[in-house]
């Protein structure tokens, strides 16, 4: 199924819904689509819905002139829901208190504009405080919102727009031409627009390498019993140290909220309630006996920076609105509003200059120095071979995979390098021109690989990026898209190289066949140069190939054992049989080894361990560099017969007697 509009939004919380209603009230005739995976899994769903810039302490600056911005835009934007839905949103500017049990340091965040009060004053706006308050600020300006009504009513009023709501789709990739995206390919077919809008929170980096990541925050609702003078006897918010108090009109007390970097852990824990109510009861006391109504945790979408990205992507018609981290709720109008007008107007708006994407995507990446190769090891990136070979093994004598030519037929990797300088230099003085790069631990800076997709010159350097990490064909082919993403992003615009691993074996490293196959047959479906990692199995090389796989890589033996090759005779078949090029991948251990290969007809190598934990990689680099072209050499040579039986080297004829 192909299903076309004039803006795909990726995501159905907060941010995407107002950007779609937006864009409908800013032009009827407009065709939006809205896909959601799971409205229930959204950090919009879990929120506080505080709309409180000042409590929340922003510092002055673009993020505070953004959120006040938004603030002062509230009243009238749920008035307009309002009045298109008939459906209420619990919108209250009711004023946040903010007790603190120390007295404020000098270098406090600016927030002296509004009312400091004294330990008597503020327990007048808010009888029954704990002890432990000293005093505190009164934030008049800030208020609340029912996030999950406000939600319900976002819902309504897109679809009484005529906003195509798709829930339960997921999108699964981005697919890309030309720095153009295509289509969206979905588990339920693919769809096309002219404008896409990743508004997916912090799920944005299944879809593209950005910074975005989860910070889980355990929630609870209690139940305020009413009092006589006034319904409640909480009225407004109180956001005190580590934690808040939003009083809903109906009586539901919002009791946030914890912020931790567990990565996806789902569940409320016990800890995470156990922290949430002593911070609450030492706040209001009172609340320790009331009823509890609820518990709940979400994602919210973290950032580095901890500011969102507003504006356009790695592609010229992909617009992002993510990363609102603590205060989507509080920037959805704003954000729809200029999402907006930069689809409909293409002018950037001066309020989204300081949160642009592009802060992220430098399209020009820094590239270290590589240190000049000592003296001692000549060069061999642009070897000069001996004369008598040069028929042999002259510039024709390339690889080609996929359509693209090198002229170095030993591909290495990054991992396990004693520094970026040494791994640096390695890749030089081997004089190889495929890096691989594991998408996984570059994506998520693990120990190692921190700076590493930098540290390489892309332009003279082809990227191989690798699933490894990946134990199912789904993992696999969800990082082989983000690995075609983060090869764009570095520079490489029209490199679909994939070199796939599907390992679910930690102890050997051994890769799942049919795995592999799965994966690759939907990865060439995609339009990737699959180059798979498999045994040495010619039956499965040939299905691989069968299935448009760019090469086959089997195994030497297992990956950093330095076992060499043990599998030659299934090497020789799958060489004997392949269409394709055959690359010796793992398990290398020496120069000697390489050249085996490549003496074997194997058309390159790929070696990471045995030049990364040599004593000295540079020069291990540049000895395999050499094995592996005089393998190939000696290949392209056609090696002497082996006989039974000695035969003299000098001639048996005309012998002196
Ligand atoms: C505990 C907690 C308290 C918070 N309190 C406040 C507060 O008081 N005030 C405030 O302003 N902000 C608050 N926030 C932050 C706020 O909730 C978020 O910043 C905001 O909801 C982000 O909205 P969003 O639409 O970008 O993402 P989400 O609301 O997370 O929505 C993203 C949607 O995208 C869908 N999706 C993901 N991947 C895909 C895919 N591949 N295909 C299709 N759909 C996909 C998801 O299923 C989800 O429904 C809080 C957040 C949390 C977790
Ligand atoms: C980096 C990489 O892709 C390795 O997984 C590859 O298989 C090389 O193996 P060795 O480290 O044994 O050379």
């Amino acid at each position: 199924m192909q299903t076309t509009s004039d803006v795909l939004i990726i995501g159905g919380g907060i941010i995407g819904l107002a950007i779609a209603v937006e864009l409908k009230l800013k032009q009827r005739q407009l065709q939006v689509t809205v896909l959601s995976r799971d409205f229930a899994q959204a950090a919009s769903h879990a929120a506080a819905g505080m709309l409180a810039p000042h409590a929340e302490q922003i510092a002055p600056g673009p993020m505070l002139e953004l959120c006040l911005a938004s603030r002062w835009r509230y009243g009238e934007w749920v008035e307009k829901l309002a009045q298109l839905t008939g459906m209420e949103t619990g919108y209250n500017p009711c004023g946040i208190l903010s007790p603190v049990f120390e007295a404020p340091h000098g270098n406090a965040p600016n927030i002296s504009s509004n009312p400091w009060l004294d330990r008597e004053t503020i327990r007048h706006y808010q009888p029954g405080l704990g002890e432990d308050v000293i005093g505190g600020w009164w934030h008049p300006d800030d208020g609340q919102v029912d996030n999950r009504k406000l939600i319900s009513a976002l819902r309504q009023a897109a679809q009484s727009l005529g906003v195509r709501i798709q829930e339960g789709v997921t999108v699964q990739a981005i697919a890309q031409r030309h720095g153009q995206v295509t289509e969206l390919l979905t588990d339920q077919g693919s769809f096309q627009a002219d404008t896409y809008v990743l508004a997916n929170g912090s799920w944005a980096k299944e879809l593209l390498p950005l910074p975005v990541f989860p910070v889980k925050g355990q929630m609870m609702a209690l139940r305020m019993p009413a009092g006589t003078h006034q319904p409640y006897p909480l009225q407004r918010v109180l956001f005190g140290p580590q934690t808040y108090l939003v009083p809903r009109r109906d009586g539901r007390l919002i009791v946030g909220a914890t912020s931790e970097r567990v990565d996806w852990e789902p569940h409320n824990t016990p800890q995470g309630i156990q922290t949430l109510l002593s911070r609450a009861i030492r706040l209001f006391p009172a609340l320790a006996d009331w009823a509890i109504e609820d518990f709940w945790w979400g994602f919210r979408p973290g950032t580095p920076d901890e500011l969102p990205f507003l504006g356009y992507g790695p592609c010229d018609n992909l617009v992002l609105a993510i990363g609102h981290y603590r205060n989507g709720i509080l920037l959805a109008p704003i954000t729809a509003v200029l999402i907006s007008d930069l689809i409909l107007d293409r002018n950037v708006p001066p309020l989204i200059k300081a949160f642009s994407p592009q802060r992220f995507f430098t399209p020009n990446p820094p590239v270290l120095p590589c240190r000049p190769m000592t003296a001692v090891f000549p060069s061999v990136a642009n070897p000069s071979l001996p004369h008598a070979a040069e028929n042999v093994a002259d510039s024709e004598d390339l690889l080609e995979i996929a359509g693209r030519k090198f002229h170095s037929r030993l591909m290495t990797g990054t991992g396990k390098y004693p520094s970026l300088t040494t791994m640096q230099d390695s890749v030089a003085s081997s004089g190889c021109q495929i890096v691989t790069v594991a998408v996984r631990r570059v994506q998520t800076n693990a120990p190692g690989h921190e700076g590493l997709a930098e540290a390489i010159d892309w332009s003279t350097i082809w990227m191989l990026p690798n699933t490894a990490g990946c134990q199912t064909a789904e993992e696999a082919i969800r990082v082989a898209r983000l690995g075609r993403e983060m090869a764009k992003l570095l520079g490489q615009e029209d490199n679909n190289f994939i070199k796939l691993e599907v390992i679910p074996d930690t102890q050997y490293l051994l890769p799942d066949p049919i795995g592999t196959l799965e994966a690759a047959e939907q990865l060439v479906k995609e339009g990737f140069a699959v180059l798979p990692y498999i045994n040495a199995d010619p039956l499965l090389a040939k299905r691989l190939e069968e299935v448009g796989c760019a090469t086959v890589m089997p195994l030497g033996s297992p990956i950093g054992s330095g076992q060499g090759i043990r599998n030659a005779a299934n090497i020789a078949i799958i060489i004997e049989n392949a269409k394709v090029p055959v690359v010796v991948d793992a398990g290398i251990g020496t120069p000697s080894e390489a050249a085996q290969a490549m003496e074997m007809g194997a058309d390159a190598v790929l070696i990471n361990s045995a030049i990364a934990m040599a004593a000295n990689p540079v020069a291990m680099a540049q000895a395999m560099g050499m094995a592996t072209q005089a393998g190939r050499l000696a290949y392209l040579s056609g090696r002497m017969p082996i006989k039974n039986q000695a035969n003299a080297s000098s001639p048996l004829t005309g012998l002196v007697v």
